[in-house]
């Protein structure tokens, strides 16, 4: 699904209209249904509901669907607040078309802004994807107000208050709903760290806008969602054999991180690899037979620490980086697998930080290698960023310069490409935030592109792959008690 910044969401608006056709007011109706639809799944008739409005369309949406509760006999009370000199024609449409029905409030000050009962629902259709600079005066002070009330919000299209493409400073006043219903696309804020707390849990409906023109838009931002997942998969061959899914080579381990090493291969087998060879210290064979028997073992020279590049004749895929640590030896075995490696490579936690500390290496990097940082990592291979937008755009530059891809870890993990496009990840859960996450995402990844997906599929269906797994296995262990094993042990790739 793809993510439209907000001239493209108008000229998809006025695409659609010229083109199906449909009025615009129609086009607000349907919308405001297809909001309805979603909340009427949510919550109860009995529940009363507070739909405060502001008078653009996104105004003109809450009071559509205030009318259109009111016909579902739920419980309804509409508050306006004048914001503007020049309401929309379809906020001033609905306006007409909800007498008869219901009369709403209009807060003048401060002192109209209603104390609400626990059980009432808030909708917040003060202001839209129509923001045009900080919410202030009687605007603010609404939002404050709902946002320190324990009611469960709703935000209709966008919180009110949240830019839809620049970022808001800390002190603008933001509605903080505990749901977001977005309108056919989700809007970037919703992805990056600081701003996901404006948008709660969000959702996104269909207004039926023209699939030709979404088709057709420029973006460089999309998800990985179900959809696309799928798409990306290949069919297992009735025929095959393990040959066919490629043979993974995995460097990783040095003592005390052996677990990582283990997590790793283990995350690789279930992610369907053929063969599986692990490269590791002397001081790591017994445990790795014992605990992965699947698993080749390739032993190093060192009894602690990964120094001698094996013979790379045979792997379809490289991995190297989890619990490697960063001794002197490791390095010049990093140099030597950056110079002589023909295929891309996956490089995680250790690894990235070697390169970290040796930038003069990012030239040797072989073109399409997935490099998989959470956002210390990154910043200390592309430097701060001063924000999440900011870290975004240099994730952007830097995979494009080196010819990388970059999956920058998070609750919705960024793929970009190395032509700078990124796919945020949909899965996954706070539950993963624990050691050894990173070395199972750095095992599937690994095994996908041995089995012969191109580095950017194996990258975001690796990274959607292990979210899944992670949601499927917090159904066992809870949230708290998920360890990377469990994610490792509940991967499906099919
Ligand atoms: N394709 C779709 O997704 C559809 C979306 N719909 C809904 O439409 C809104 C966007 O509507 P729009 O009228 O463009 O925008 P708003 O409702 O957000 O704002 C309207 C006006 O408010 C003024 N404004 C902007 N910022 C502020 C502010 N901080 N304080 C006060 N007033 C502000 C501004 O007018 P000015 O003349 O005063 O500058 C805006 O024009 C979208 O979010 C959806 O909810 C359609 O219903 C269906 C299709
Ligand atoms: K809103």
């Amino acid at each position: 699904m793809k993510i439209l910044d907000g001239k493209q969401v108008r000229q998809a608006d006025a695409y659609t209209i010229a083109q199906e056709p449909i009025s615009p007011l129609a086009l607000m109706e349907r919308a405001a249904h297809a909001f309805v639809h979603w909340y009427i799944n949510q919550f109860v008739q009995t529940r009363p509901v507070a739909i405060f409005c502001g008078q653009g369309n996104n105004g003109g949406d809450g009071l559509a669907i205030a009318r259109i509760l009111s016909q579902r006999s739920y419980s309804i009370q509409v508050y306006l607040v004048a914001h503007t000199s020049n309401p929309s024609d379809d906020y001033r449409a609905n306006l007409d078309r909800l007498q008869g029905h219901h009369r709403p409030i209009l807060l003048s000050s401060e002192a109209d802004i209603p104390e609400l009962s626990d059980q009432v629902i808030i909708i917040d259709a003060l202001l839209g994807s129509g923001l045009n600079r900080p919410a202030d005066g009687l605007l603010a002070v609404t939002i404050d107000k709902i946002n320190h009330c324990d009611n469960k919000k709703v935000a209709v299209d966008i919180a009110s208050g949240l830019f839809m493409d620049r970022l808001n400073a800390p002190s603008d006043a933001i509605v903080k709903p505990d749901y977001t219903v977005s309108f056919q696309f989700p809007k970037l804020p919703f992805l990056l760290p600081h701003s996901a707390a404006y948008a709660g849990e969000w959702h996104v409906v269909d207004i039926g806008l023209a699939k030709d023109f979404i088709a057709h838009c420029d973006t460089p931002y999309e998800l990985t969602d179900y959809e696309s997942a799928e798409r990306l998969k290949k069919p297992r061959a009735k025929y095959a054999h393990k040959g066919t899914f490629g043979h993974a080579l995995i460097i990783a381990g040095s003592y005390g991180k052996v677990g990582a090493a283990v997590l790793a291969a283990k995350a690789c087998l279930r992610a369907g690899v053929g063969l599986l060879t692990l490269h590791i210290p002397k001081c790591a064979y017994e445990i790795v037979q014992v605990s992965v028997p699947e698993a080749m073992a390739s032993i190093d020279v060192k009894k602690k620490i990964n120094t001698l590049l094996p013979e790379l004749q045979g792997y379809t895929a490289v991995g190297i980086g989890p619990g490697l640590g960063q001794h002197t030896g490791t390095l010049q075995m990093l140099q030597q697998l950056l110079s002589l490696a023909t295929c891309p490579l996956v490089i995680d936690a250790d690894a990235l930080n070697l390169l970290s500390e040796n930038k003069e290496l990012f030239g040797l990097i072989p073109r399409k290698s997935i490099l998989t940082p959470h956002p210390k990592e990154f910043e200390r291979l592309a430097g701060p960023g001063r924000s999440d937008l900011d870290r975004l755009h240099k994730g952007r530059e830097f995979a494009q310069k080196h010819g990388v891809i970059i999956c920058l870890k998070g609750a919705h993990t960024a793929v970009i490409d190395d032509c700078g496009r990124v796919y945020f990840n949909t899965t996954g859960n706070p539950g993963m935030a624990t050691g050894g996450t990173g070395d199972v995402l750095t095992g599937v990844i690994t095994a996908l592109l041995a089995q012969g997906y191109s580095p950017v599929a194996a990258a975001r269906l690796g990274v959607y792959a292990h979210g899944q797994a992670g949601d499927a296995a917090i159904k066992k262990t809870g949230m708290a008690g998920l360890t990377a094993s469990d994610v490792a042990e509940h991967l499906r790739l099919d």
